[in-house]
């Protein structure tokens, strides 16, 4: 078969950064209103620093307003409990985003359920979680990164995937599970497989959709992927690369790569999400999304559709 169709996130992406600028230019000239977007960082983890960075780049970008809190990695819990109650109740603030994984002396379960669930554009909270899965998703926040891939899903194979076999791989609560949700909702046939999956390779080989979200840099080979089938990878993977040399300071240079082999299941797949520039981009656009959403919910106006 041929070369797999590479899916272009960075693009599509840009793309949904684009209409998400139209509306909130449309929505703050009629309303005045303009969305606003807090993000919340706990520690100074330099990969979670470069996402929050890009994050408050893009919502400036959107016209949205940006506010960026970073506080100690040794910040208590309810030091924590209080920024999100103050952003609660701040009218200018339509999205909240606490970055994940927080450090050990704080719950993440009671930190997201503290964030008031309308302003949860990550859709973490419980009610947020409860509104995808019983089929509310108009009235939901969907998870970003699941959302993100689904419309990259949605741009190949049509917006119904009855008759389609969907393996994904992960459990998480941020990534998996709302990913088979989406793909339930679309009519695939859905099964999500984890490190206690027996045979894994055979379950995916089954798969005409192959999700991929493990964090283990490159596992998922092309003895794991179907012919002709669509393969997300939603991995994000900083490994050693000594071939790049090293850095000023004397560390070796690193690379970003997914949980798939990307050359060698490009073999075999019909359509394939590099990394970078595939899921990672959609993230971050869907998450705009979400605040707009959110805008337009306190406005009282009907969001766009993604
Ligand atoms: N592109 C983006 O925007 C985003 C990317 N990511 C990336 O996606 C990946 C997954 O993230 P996340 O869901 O948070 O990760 P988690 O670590 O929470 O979950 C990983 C899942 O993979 C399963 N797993 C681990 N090893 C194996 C194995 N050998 N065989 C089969 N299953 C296995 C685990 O199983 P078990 O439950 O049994 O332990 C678990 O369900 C990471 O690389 C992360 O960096 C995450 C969020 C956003
Ligand atoms: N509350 C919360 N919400 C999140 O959505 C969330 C989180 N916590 N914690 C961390 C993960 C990870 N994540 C990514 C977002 C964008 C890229 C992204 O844009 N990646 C680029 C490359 C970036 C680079 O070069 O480093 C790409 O794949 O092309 C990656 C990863 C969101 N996460």
């Amino acid at each position: 078969m041929a070369e797999a169709r590479r899916i272009d996130g960075k693009a599509r992406a840009a793309r949904i950064i684009e209409e998400v600028t139209a509306a909130t230019s449309s929505l703050t000239a009629e309303t005045g209103l303009q969305p606003g977007l807090a993000v919340v960082i706990v520690g100074e983890d330099p990969a979670s620093q470069v996402y929050v960075g890009s994050k408050a780049k893009r919502a400036v970008e959107c016209g949205f307003k940006s506010v960026k809190h970073v506080l100690d990695a040794d910040t208590s819990e309810a030091a924590l409990l209080d920024l999100i109650a103050e952003l609660n109740a701040d009218p200018d603030i339509h999205g909240i985003l606490v970055q994940l994984p927080l450090p050990p002396q704080i719950d993440e379960g009671k930190v997201i359920q503290a964030i008031d669930a309308d302003k949860d554009v990550d859709g973490f909270h419980l009610v947020n979680v409860g509104r995808l899965s019983t089929g509310a998703i108009d009235e939901a926040f969907v998870p970003c990164t699941p959302a993100g891939s689904m419309i990259l899903i949605r741009d190949v194979l049509g917006d119904d995937l009855s008759g389609l076999n969907a393996v994904i791989v992960g459990r998480s609560n941020i990534v998996g599970k709302p990913m088979a949700q989406l793909l339930l909702a679309a009519n695939a046939t859905v099964t999500i497989a984890h490190s206690r999956t027996k045979d894994l390779p055979a379950l995916c080989r089954n798969a005409d959709i192959l999700v991929a979200a493990v964090g283990r840099p490159e596992m998922i080979g092309a003895d794991y992927v179907k012919e002709g089938a669509v393969v997300i990878d939603v991995g994000i993977n900083r490994i050693d690369a000594p071939e790049k040399g090293n850095n000023p300071d004397g560390s070796v240079k690193t690379r970003l790569v997914g949980d798939v082999a990307f050359e060698a299941a490009s073999q075999k797949a019909a359509a394939i999400t590099p990394v970078p520039g595939g899921v990672g981009p959609m993230t971050i656009a869907m998450l705009m999304a979400n605040t707009l959403v959110a805008a337009c919910r306190a406005a009282g106006r009907t969001p766009p559709r993604f």
